[in-house]
């Protein structure tokens, strides 16, 4: 009877452990998009070998994906390992299903003058609260430790792992998993080959009260225009008026992306997107979720939708495009009087079915090109993909997702909501085909986390009841 699976109460025990384990993991600032910083992308995958070897992992690999293709300012800049690792042996007496564990242990940039409340690379926890606060808490790296102190309970409890597991942790997730489909490919048929299913646990819950378990993701291309003038920054009271300013031409062509209200204009997106369906329609009222909520997360009332349907149909099943920030711009705060000399614009859209990836490609360089073009600038431009991740949608009813769903109810005491996410995580399309299996996203945090943004944080229960969800789901899923 899982609900009296010894390991629980092991995860109860090990709190301090597990928050520690966390607390050294946290201090390792592995931003994968700081070229500078790649080292400590590197010195964190070396971390979790040897946490993985302590735990009674064996057939360790750190996974060499070779030079970062541009662009990238290091032309000789290596990409992270993909950590490979088994827990558990398919012998002939022991045929154990085998569960692949994807998660990522790179994070998003973080600075304290961003308006963090503590240093990002410091873990806090607020005794008080019982939250967690630190870069990658919750994205990904609390998670994916997850599943290391689920292996530590499970062999401190005295109880067999119900299942083989496969860990597949890269350090690129978030700047485009750049690397990693060539060797799951490669893979497939190699170290993945007797893998049942793969568990995802990568995204966060709706709202802040209701778990949930996701079968669908927006995929994410990501775009920079890069406008190069003048072969400095200049004195904008000596030279302005006479010289054609990047930062100018960059504004004219981000403005022309996207309406205030979230509208795209590039011309045939809309067309791709596909039609909502009868059976779609009656999803939403069902989901858990409110104007108020989205409201408490975001910090502000500026929502663009004043009703749960809208809000959770542009964040679930329309693309959206984010203008991200200016590289070369000026940003600091006082008022100088500069004329950037080269600004790289950067914006992403988010994808959903059926758009194809290729096309949107062309038809935003051909739109950026057009618009430009019509400024009649002297200055030089170019727009390029910097990385594409596309979209995924599964079934929410099979296996792996019921043995999830009773393990969610055996924690939380409620069925989970089945939920869409519009973030990205752009292997997940890659497992699926490859290895010809079914993926399962399995969210720990909640929706007010803060992931990419100030103050990420992770509350302890979640921590805990995660992990105790994935214990039982590993047990649920070994039965059937
Ligand atoms: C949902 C996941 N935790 C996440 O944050 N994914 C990123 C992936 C990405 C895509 N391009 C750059 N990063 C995201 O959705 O932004
Ligand atoms: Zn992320
Ligand atoms: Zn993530």
């Amino acid at each position: 009877m899982a609900s009296n699976n010894p390991v629980l109460n092991k995860i109860e025990e090990l709190k301090p452990t597990f928050i520690k384990r966390l607390s050294d993991a946290i201090a390792i600032p592995a931003v994968s998009g700081d070229e500078s910083l790649r080292p400590k992308v590197v010195e964190k995958a070396h971390f979790l070998a040897k946490q993985l070897k302590d735990l009674g992992f064996h057939d360790i690999q750190l996974k060499d994906l070779g030079v970062q293709p541009p662009p990238v300012s290091d032309s000789n800049l290596k990409l992270p390992p993909v950590i490979l690792s088994r827990y558990g042996n398919n012998d002939s007496k022991n045929k154990k299903k085998t569960i692949l564990i994807y998660g990522h242990y790179d994070v998003q940039p973080a600075l304290k003058e961003d308006g963090w409340d503590t240093e990002p690379f410091t873990f806090y926890l607020d005794e008080e609260k019982q939250i967690m606060r630190g870069r990658g808490v919750t994205d990904d790296t609390g998670p994916l430790l997850g599943w290391l102190n689920v292996v530590q309970a499970y062999r401190e409890a005295g109880k067999e792992l119900p299942v083989n597991l496969i860990t597949c942790f890269e350090g690129m997730e978030e700047s485009g998993s750049i690397g990693l489909d060539k060797l799951i490919i490669e893979e497939a048929d190699k170290y993945f080959k007797d893998v049942d299913t793969v568990c995802i646990s990568d995204n966060y819950w709706l709202g802040t009260k209701k778990p949930v378990l996701t079968y669908g993701l927006r995929g994410c291309n990501y775009y920079q225009i890069t406008i190069k003038g003048p072969k400095a920054d200049l004195h904008s009271g000596v030279f302005g008026g006479c010289v054609a300013e990047p930062m100018i031409d960059l504004v004219h062509v981000l403005q022309s992306l996207v309406k205030p209200n979230g509208e795209i204009q590039i011309a045939g997106i809309k067309e791709m997107v596909a039609p909502v369906t009868e059976t779609e329609n009656q999803i939403y009222e069902k989901i858990d979720f409110s104007v108020e909520e989205l409201n408490q997360a975001i910090g502000s009332k500026t929502s663009l939708y004043d009703n749960k349907r809208d809000i959770l149909m542009h964040r679930w099943r329309y693309p959206s495009l984010s203008i991200h920030g200016v590289e070369g711009a000026f940003y600091g705060p006082g008022a100088k009087t500069v004329i950037p000399g080269q600004v790289i614009g950067k914006f992403s859209i988010r994808t959903v079915p059926d758009i194809d990836s290729k096309k949107l490609d062309q038809l935003v360089i051909d739109h950026c090109n057009k618009v430009f073009a019509e400024l009649k600038s002297p200055n030089t431009f170019k727009t390029e993909l910097v990385h594409d991740g596309n979209y995924w949608i599964t079934d929410p009813f099979n296996k792996s997702f019921t043995a999830a769903a009773r393990a969610t109810k055996d924690i939380y005491g409620v069925e989970p909501d089945l939920t869409r996410e519009g973030g990205s995580i752009p292997i997940t399309l890659t497992f699926e085909k490859a290895l010809k299996t079914n993926v399962l996203l399995l969210p720990m945090g909640r929706g007010d986390d803060a992931a990419h943004s100030i103050n990420e944080k992770l509350d302890v229960s979640n921590y805990i009841n995660g992990m105790k969800i994935m214990a039982n789901y590993l047990l649920y899923y070994s039965e059937d």
